[in-house]
């Protein structure tokens, strides 16, 4: 946005001056507006350059208005598949964990556990560098196919306190790769080929869990990878590492690094931890798999919570959908799975609709998905 454009939404917006209560006490959402994100932008130092500045309390454009609760009681066991399992196994298991929480961890995955750890750690050291190495590649647009910004989300779903190094593989210029920092561009490339062959073979079980062919979508493509760093947090309990949400893609390859924080909700109930195992691969379930499934599979609701004031945290989360996502692609309940005694569940949508719906109602309920169901008399 360029300055006037933010000058005038932020008039706009102060006209319409809102307050709310915040958790501890009432705060002015004054500086929430198209302003404070446009100067916090132009500072191009992200959340780290704040922390490091020696903020003691959470930044209005980061707060969120409830402390997030969850359950120390659950205690949660993430499924567990291993794919040295004969086959049927496999998909048995990846199954039941699809249907059940939408969430599962793969070992014996096949990818090195030095290309992960290389990840993860090119990841930290690019964002604990000084300001002058990290700032000139800080861009809210993407430059080809590379962004490195933290992206707030405007009230009234704050900001996440994260800098995000994003990268797009499916992208006309998905070569251009020049705002992707030298150091970490080795290490990222590799995890990305050693996690597509991976994502393939996922793909496969899950749809073979539907009892349709593994052919039946094709060519899973790892479109997207975003390696998140989060900075240290004064206030852990008033800000969200990562908002609720569900990803709005087939599914989800994650890493995450010791730090853990991750969390899911189960049923649309408790928010349970999801603790980081060593050599293990985390995959959750997004919303085009949930539709393409005819509502077989779920799409798990997940969050980061801050637990410490001390520690940062890194983690890769690999987006991956039909190579055919495009505006004009369409993708419904696979006809297999539409019945007499189960009709299909939603209208057939583009990914690109579900994009702007999920861009105008962000994680507002019903969710951006709702509007593609059929409502059944
Ligand atoms: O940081 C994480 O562990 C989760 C990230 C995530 O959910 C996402 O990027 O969609
Ligand atoms: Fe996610």
């Amino acid at each position: 946005m360029d300055p006037a454009t933010a000058r005038a939404s932020h008039r706009k917006r102060k006209r319409k001056r809102k307050r709310y209560d915040g958790q501890q006490g009432t705060a002015s959402v004054d500086d929430d507006d198209a302003w404070a994100v446009f100067r916090f932008h132009e500072s191009r130092g992200g959340i780290r350059a704040l922390v490091e500045s020696g903020i003691t309390t959470v930044p209005p454009l980061f707060l969120v208005p409830t402390a997030p609760v969850s359950s120390a009681a659950m205690n949660f066991v993430v499924p567990s598949v291993d794919l040295f399992l004969p086959r049927s196994d496999a998909v048995a298991l990846v199954r039941a964990a699809a249907r059940s929480s939408g969430i599962f961890q793969v070992t014996n995955h096949g990818v090195p556990a030095g290309t992960v750890d290389s990840a993860l750690s090119v990841v930290r050291a690019f964002n604990e560098q000084p300001f002058a190495a990290r700032s000139p590649f800080y861009s809210v647009s993407p430059i080809g196919a590379v962004t490195y910004a933290t992206i707030p989300i405007p009230r009234p779903m704050n900001g996440q306190p994260r800098d995000s190094l994003i990268v797009r593989f499916d992208h006309p210029r998905d070569h251009d790769l020049r705002n992707l920092p030298a150091a970490c561009r080795d290490s990222l490339l590799e995890y990305h080929r050693s996690l597509t062959r991976l994502g393939k073979e996922i793909a496969g079980l899950l749809l073979e869990g539907l009892g349709v062919g593994a052919e039946r979508l094709e060519q899973v493509e790892g479109f997207l990878m975003q390696c998140h760093y989060h900075p240290r947090c004064p206030e852990p309990e008033r800000a969200l590492g990562s908002r609720e949400h569900t990803d709005g893609d087939l599914f989800t390859v994650l890493s995450q690094d010791g730090v853990g924080e991750l969390q899911v909700r189960l049923n649309g109930g408790e928010w349970v931890d999801v603790a980081p195992v060593a050599g293990t691969l985390i995959v959750n379930i997004g919303d085009v798999l949930k539709v393409v499934s005819n509502d077989e599979y779920k799409s798990v609701e997940h969050r980061v919570v801050i637990k410490s004031a001390q520690e940062s945290r890194v983690s890769i989360a690999l987006f991956f959908n039909p190579a055919k996502h495009g505006r004009s692609d369409f993708f419904g309940p696979l006809p297999e799975l539409v019945t007499e005694e189960k009709p299909a569940r939603y209208r057939s949508l583009s990914w690109q609709q579900m994009l702007d719906n999920r861009t105008a109602l962000g994680h507002a309920k019903p969710s951006a998905l709702d509007q593609f169901r059929v409502t059944l008399n």
